[in-house]
């Protein structure tokens, strides 16, 4: 399966060249031969956080029209990395993901939202899961910081996803975190992550290195600290050979793990 990543240069709170860019970059990977096609978290409006109530998505109309328009015209998944939606008189941090046939098959709003951004000021968060199918690949799909919490990609794995996918803004100084935690994630769980960080103009401070990482934690594909349309080929049926290997599933004992909820005893 040919997976394709955009490494969009997000321009903050440029919405209109945002969305030209976005489409300009997926079809230059439906082109190269992708048959899932994965964007930034964030993409139509960047961390523009005080620009909410003026550049939000209502209800993510457009993006959604969008990304369902752009996969049924070029016959390919849409995993949408995430834009910024107005819900009410709330706003989140939303995911919306399209099968080729322009089925709306996942919509999630981060659950874990990002103090040192100033996130929780102005987002709500979601507290949904985020568990698709994309044709035959069982997938989930969580943001940027959600990467932290382990528990919260493992509850996704034990419902049977075979593939993570995880749009971000992941700043410069902290890549090597994202690169030890996505690699981390995939080895624990056992299956394929799939990250796809922005790239920055030279006010923000976003260096890319998305990654593709397969579910013996080898890196089939990092990218580079420039705007880059990339596509990787990926093996999933290799998931159930992994997970045979090292029955870590089957040597859960959650049990036990449950007896750590309350750390008061300890
Ligand atoms: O956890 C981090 O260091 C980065 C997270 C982040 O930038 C985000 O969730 O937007």
């Amino acid at each position: 399966m040919k997976i394709g990543c955009i490494q969009l240069n997000v321009g903050f709170g440029k919405v209109e060249e945002n969305f030209a860019r976005a489409e300009e970059k997926i079809r230059e990977a439906a082109t190269l031969g992708a048959e899932i096609i994965v964007l930034p978290e964030m993409w139509n409006t960047g961390y523009a956080l005080e620009k909410l109530p003026e550049l939000a998505d209502v209800d993510g109309e457009r993006a959604k029209a969008f990304l369902q328009g752009l996969a049924m015209e070029l016959g390919v998944h849409i995993v949408g990395g995430s834009v910024a939606t107005k819900k009410g008189d709330k706003f989140f941090n939303t995911m919306y993901t399209f099968d080729k046939d322009g089925k709306l098959v996942g919509e999630y709003s981060k659950a874990h939202l990002f103090r040192l951004m100033d996130e929780h000021l102005f987002l709500e968060a979601g507290d949904e899961m985020n568990r698709f199918a994309l044709g035959d690949i069982e997938a989930a799909g969580v943001i940027c910081y959600d990467i932290r919490f382990p528990e919260w990609l493992r509850a996704h794995a034990l419902t049977g996803a075979k593939v993570l996918f995880v749009p971000a803004q992941w700043p410069t100084p902290r890549i090597d975190h994202w690169k030890t935690l996505l690699q981390a994630r995939a080895i624990e769980n056992q299956c394929f992550v799939i990250a796809v960080n922005r790239i920055a103009n030279k006010v923000e401070n976003f260096n890319g290195q998305s990654m593709v990482i397969q579910p013996w934690g080898e890196v089939l594909w990092i990218g580079a600290d420039d705007e880059e349309v990339a596509v990787i080929d990926v093996d999933f049926s290799i998931v159930d050979e992994v997970r045979g290997r090292i029955p870590v599933y089957d040597d859960r004992r959650p049990g036990l793990y449950s007896m750590c909820q309350s750390p008061k005893q300890f």
